[in-house]
């Protein structure tokens, strides 16, 4: 009966085979070298052999009948069998990389100045980029490069919903579970980043986080599929038979943490919240039992505490053993408060063993591929969601007193929640060997920062010590598997080119030892990385109130892990383990520490216990978990295995060192390089500036150069003539007429004057300027002697210097002057000069002014003396008065010169405007 249907499976196998080669022709004629290689690659991958997994998850009973006993294969599924076997062998490398999430933790000061997280920015779903903002700016600049882009799987922003959440990170996984595969859920980030948040969710309507959203999901998705639990889970993956009286279970009963009324009901700040539901569903095939079993452990100071042992299990004919020593009270859940410091309450709790599973626990018989699991670490039956989480709500109860008595309001241990799933198939209910396992592990991990940052002492360092070297070991065992793959990537690849068969051996020999058993994270991690299992990783941060170097070490760790590639995850049936027999227990060493723990606060009465903490060690050779014990373990070899991790160990520190030396090395002479950079850039611009201040005053001097020259002025001068053209003209003509006007009207006024008194002089030519211009013309009084006026004026027409006194101030100098200037321009470098040479220039002026008022005393007596035709003229007026008529030419000229004065006026008013100018700045 035996071998009929193992011949049955083996023909399936064939079948399988053959049916294959025919239908996926393209996947058979890779190289035998490719196809070896996805062998090598799921199982190799790390130093740790991995089991034999590479088999899909089945979905029936039927589409995984090589895991199961052949006395239990039916021959009705063996057209299954031959459909679903390839994909299952060719798919064997069913690797994928750990997938990271990144979640923004919002500002809960409710800040809305986005200037608060200077750096850290959202590119895209799945990318950001952090800008140090330490960096001095000039450097953002400059080639070298302060902001790193970080790639995740998705990026969840601050506004993210925890149903969302939920439903984009860990409901695959949850399907997964279900359909029999493993996953590991971990979030990692630095203390207050909202770790906690998203693995239990806060105190608010919605903010379920998704551990207790996981339960919702699956106890809804199971819901009348439950098994009677005859079976239960040990150890990794194992099954066996459940203690007489302890199923079927009344679901309707309760765990209890304590029957008296204590520290339990004080510190009820727990999250898990009871009345909210995730009414997710999936859906299942129904011809399955299910049972969900889970357990609750930390990792507080790289010991293992079981969060459950003190439980009350309704299920167990009677309760756990008290732990410890006989003292007032017994497991710390039963906590009377107060208690008298003389007689200060006992806590007790006994860390856990983290052991290799029995060879019997691995589908391949080997004992060293079965994975490693916490002895002792109590798997309790739940049935529904609600008592999950009363479960899990003691468990963090526990956790929190522990966290509390250790005077620390953060998570300082690493959290591990294992949901276990049990799977059979109806028919097979009796048959412990078709009973499928399969896990969900959702870590809530310690805050990640750094010692030289929380400036801790005594207990806390050794605790963040502790922390740190678990967190740093996982680092190193993700480092150490993307090394490995890609040596083997490398391997594999060399092998296929040069067409050659690859040696396993060969391979193996070149891969590095994954250091998973130096802390005890990693070596409960351990299975889900080496063996079978997804994993997925939470990476909380809070830009608001942690710095750029915790979050940036967070960043770097999640850049890691997507590199590291893990073994899609299958669900086994175990064979029934032997029966367990008691050992001989070690003496357990044991750390003592004295607590006092207040309790109370605003408007409550302060408590006050005096408690004190035993941690007993692990029991060395405790043997409650089956075979375990039994394995073989040579001394030598484990001696030497530790040998080499320690060189490895030491190898990888000073390879980290001499990499923080380089890196540091590096930094500062950048940063030297970028001051020296600075100072010399200062330095140009200073010289630059000089020059171009420098360029300015010659620039200005060139100017005042071509003004005194008037060049410039000839040149406006003639581009104005020639646009305005007639209309100029037309001006200069009214021009001669206003001269002649004057001429005339201060010829008539010179008789006037003289009329009545023979010694008055004529207006100074300043006075004239101011009166207007437009005077009437008035009738003149007869002049005196004719003759001797005529000689006058023909006196003065003969003298230019007397005639350019005539005009105002702003007259042109004389022409000899302006050549003098052409010559040699009045250097304008210091003030001194400007003042000089402009008052120079008012003195010239004042001068030419004078002249001009002598002038005047000559042109008394031109009036009188009219020319010929003047004489003419007035005659033909009537004789009433003598009117007098320029010489020819002589209006043309007087404009001439009046204009030629405006010009040289200009630099004179430019040189005074610069002068006070320049003397106000001083
Ligand atoms: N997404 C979020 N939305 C709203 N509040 C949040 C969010 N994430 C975190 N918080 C809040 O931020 C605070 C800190 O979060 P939490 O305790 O989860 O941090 P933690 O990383 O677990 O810290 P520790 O490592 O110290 O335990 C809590 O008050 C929590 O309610």
């Amino acid at each position: 009966m035996a071998t009929k249907p193992r011949a049955a499976t083996r023909s399936s196998s064939r079948n399988k085979l053959q049916a294959d080669s025919t239908s996926s022709v393209p996947r058979l004629t890779r190289s035998t070298a490719a196809s070896t290689s996805k062998d090598i690659a799921s199982k190799v991958a790390t130093a740790v052999p991995a089991k034999a997994t590479g088999r899909k998850p089945f979905v029936s009973r039927d589409n995984s009948p090589e895991l199961k006993q052949p006395l239990q294969r039916a021959t009705k599924s063996k057209v299954m069998v031959a459909q679903q076997k390839p994909a299952v062998d060719e798919d064997s490398d069913d690797r994928e990389p750990v997938k990271a999430y990144l979640r923004v933790r919002p500002d809960l000061n409710n800040d809305e100045d986005a200037s608060s997280t200077p750096y850290l920015e959202l590119m895209s779903r799945t990318s950001v980029r952090m800008v140090d903002p330490s960096a001095p700016s000039s450097s953002r600049l400059s080639s070298i490069n302060p902001s790193s882009v970080y790639t995740f799987t998705h990026v969840f922003p601050p506004e993210t919903t925890q149903p969302d959440f939920f439903a984009r990170t860990t409901l695959p996984l949850v399907k997964g579970v279900l359909e029999g595969e493993n996953a590991l859920l971990f979030a990692y980030g630095v203390t207050n980043s909202g770790k906690t948040y998203t693995i239990q969710g806060g105190g608010e309507e919605g903010s379920a986080g998704i551990l207790p959203r996981s339960l919702d999901v699956i106890f809804n998705s199971i819901e009348g599929l439950h098994g009677d639990g005859r079976y239960q889970p040990v150890r990794l993956q194992g099954i066996e038979l459940a203690d007489e009286g302890t199923y079927p279970l009344d679901p309707s009963s309760r765990y209890r943490a304590s029957s008296v009324p204590a520290l339990a009901d004080i510190l009820q700040n727990l999250s898990i919240s009871q009345a909210e539901m995730d009414t997710t569903t999936l859906k299942l095939d129904r011809n399955h039992e299910y049972t969900i079993w889970i357990s609750y452990a930390e990792v507080y100071n790289e010991k293992v505490y079981d969060l459950l042992a003190s439980v009350d299990d309704p299920s167990a004919t009677q309760l756990p053993p008290p732990s410890g020593i006989p003292r007032p009270t017994s497991s710390y859940l039963n906590l009377p408060v107060p208690t008298s410091q003389s007689n200060p309450l006992l806590l007790t709790r006994k860390a856990l063993a983290v052991k290799p599973c029995p060879a019997s626990d691995s589908d391949s018989g080997d004992h060293s591929s079965a994975g490693r699991y916490v002895a002792g670490l109590r798997q309790l039956r739940v049935h529904s969601a609600s008592q999950a989480k009363e479960l899990l709500r003691l468990g963090q109860l526990h956790r929190t007193v522990f966290g509390t008595l250790a005077n620390s309001q953060s998570s300082r241990s690493h959290a591990f929640v294992t949901i276990k799933i049990l799977r059979v198939h109806r028919g097979e209910r009796n048959d412990p060997t078709s009973i499928q396992t399969s896990r969900l592990t959702l870590v809530d991990l310690a805050g990640s920062e750094r010692t030289k940052h929380t400036q801790t002492t005594g207990d806390r360092l050794r605790e963040a010590g502790n922390i740190n070297n678990s967190l740093m070991v996982l680092g190193q065992c993700m480092e150490t598997m993307r090394n490995n793959q890609r040596v083997l990537a490398r391997s594999l690849a060399g092998g296929v080119n040069a067409g050659s068969r690859l040696d396993t051996r060969d391979v193996k020999r070149g891969l590095a030892v994954v250091p998973f058993r130096h802390s005890k994270l990693t070596e409960i991690l351990m299975d889900y990385f080496v063996g079978e299992g997804r994993v997925a990783m939470i990476l909380n941060i809070n830009p608001y109130d942690t710095g750029y170097d915790e979050n940036s070490h967070v960043m770097k760790f999640a850049a890691l892990a997507r590199e590291v590639a893990t073994t899609a995850p299958t669900a086994i049936p175990r064979p029934l383990p032997k029966a367990t027999s008691s050992k001989a227990k070690g003496p357990a060493a044991s750390h003592t520490r004295k607590v006092t723990l207040s309790i109370g606060g605003s408007g409550k009465k302060l408590n006050e216990t005096h408690l004190e903490v035993l941690e007993e060690d692990e029991e060395m050779n405790e043997g409650d978990d089956g075979d375990d014990g039994d394995e073989p373990i040579n001394p030598l070899v484990n001696a030497l295995f530790d040998e080499i991790e320690m060189l490895r160990m030491q190898l990888f520190e000073a390879e980290i060192k001499a990499a923080v030396i380089e890196a540091e090395t590096r930094e500062e002479v950048m940063q030297e390089m970028e001051a020296r950079m600075r100072n010399m850039e200062k330095m140009y611009t200073r010289r630059l500036m000089a020059e171009v201040q420098q360029h300015e005053m010659k620039m200005d001097e060139k100017l005042d150069m071509l003004q005194h020259s008037g060049l410039l002025g000839k040149r406006a001068q003639r581009q104005a003539f020639e646009s305005e053209s007639e209309g100029e003209q037309l001006e200069d003509i009214d021009e001669e007429d206003e001269v002649n006007q004057s001429l005339r009207s201060e010829y008539t006024e010179v008789h006037e004057n003289d009329s009545h008194s023979d010694l008055s002089r004529s207006p100074s030519p300043l006075a004239g300027k101011t009166k207007p211009k437009t005077s009437s013309i008035k009738p003149l009084a007869r002049p005196q002697s004719a003759e001797h006026d005529h000689s006058m004026i023909e006196k003065e027409s003969s003298d230019e210097e007397v005639d350019d006194g005539i005009e105002d101030w702003n007259s042109p100098p004389p022409t000899e002057k302006k050549s003098k200037i052409l010559k040699s321009p009045p250097p304008l470098l210091f003030e001194s000069d400007v003042e000089d040479s402009s008052e120079d220039k008012v003195e010239d002026l004042e001068d030419e002014l004078n002249g001009l008022t002598l002038s005047a005393d000559i042109r008394d007596s031109i009036a009188v003396v009219p020319n010929k035709p003047a004489r003419q003229k007035a005659v033909a007026s009537g004789g009433s008065g003598v009117e007098y008529v320029p010489k020819p030419g002589e209006v043309e000229e007087v404009v001439k010169k009046k204009r030629q004065l405006k010009k040289t006026s200009v630099p004179v008013e430019a040189s005074l405007r610069r002068s006070t100018r320049a003397s106000k700045a001083g």
